[in-house]
């Protein structure tokens, strides 16, 4: 019998640190299975269900969900992921919510995306997603192929209702007074792996070399598929 170990991780940052985009390239090398929350409540919002209805002004206003909504939520989507491993990606915001999923869940490790406010705000407003897959781009940093249009579908891109300049000033506020205290959680249980940085650029191959020497025995990252 060939018995899997599970790896679990979660990534953390403040908005615009590149979370998405880290997590992105950890799939790609690693082959986890990426939840994100974020990407979860949009998918509600756009679908209009009783959720998305819910959850929409607390969204548009800069603030978090309840979270009783989010932990519902994902801890019901990873359900669906019990024999696999993964990495959440801005769930938990709370302790509240990080006391729900250790009750859970074992957690492996914390990938914490420490990026300086000023450039997050800048990223945030040349923001451009792709809503109908989640593809996000920079008008700087990654910009389309065709300015304006998704890379694989030329469908139109647009900006995140919640990337405005002052409702980035509200998520940033609410990362500094509730989502904070979660690294203090994680950092008291040794799980806390923090990357300090202004370019993902450089962030990344930091982060690739702490994975596989975490995860040693997948084979993308033994062959050194970046
Ligand atoms: N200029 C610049 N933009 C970046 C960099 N890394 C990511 N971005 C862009 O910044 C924005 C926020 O990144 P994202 O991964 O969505 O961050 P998240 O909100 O933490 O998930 C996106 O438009 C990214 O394409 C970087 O190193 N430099
Ligand atoms: N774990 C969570 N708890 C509460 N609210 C959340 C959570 N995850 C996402 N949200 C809500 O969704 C918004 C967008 O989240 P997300 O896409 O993760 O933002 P970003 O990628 O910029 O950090 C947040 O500003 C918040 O309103």
């Amino acid at each position: 019998m060939v018995v899997r170990v599970l790896f679990r991780a979660v990534i953390m940052g403040p908005p615009g640190s590149g979370k998405g985009t880290v997590s992105d390239r950890i799939v790609k090398s690693f082959g986890l299975k990426h939840l994100s929350s974020g990407d979860v409540l949009r998918a509600n919002m756009k679908s209009q269900s009783e959720i998305g209805l819910l959850v929409k002004s607390y969204i548009d206003q800069g603030q978090l969900v309840p979270d009783d909504v989010i932990s519902r939520l994902i801890l019901g989507d990873l359900k669906h992921l019990e024999n696999c491993s993964w990495l959440l990606d801005g769930f938990p915001r709370t302790v509240t919510q990080a006391e729900s999923l250790h009750q859970a869940y074992h957690i492996d490790t914390v990938i914490n995306l420490d990026v300086p406010f000023e450039t997050i705000k800048e990223r945030l407003t040349s923001r451009w997603v792709h809503p109908a897959s989640g593809r996000v781009y920079n008008t700087n940093f990654n910009p389309p192929k065709i300015p304006g249009l998704d890379n694989i579908t030329g469908e139109p891109l647009v900006q995140r209702n919640d990337d405005k300049p002052e409702t980035v000033t509200k998520r940033l506020k609410a990362y500094e007074t509730q989502t904070k205290p979660v690294l203090e959680y994680y950092r008291k249980k040794g799980i806390l792996e923090t990357f300090t940085g202004t370019e993902t650029n450089r962030i990344w191959p930091q982060v690739h070399a702490f994975l596989c020497s975490r995860i040693p025995d997948d084979p993308k990252a033994a062959a050194g598929k970046v």
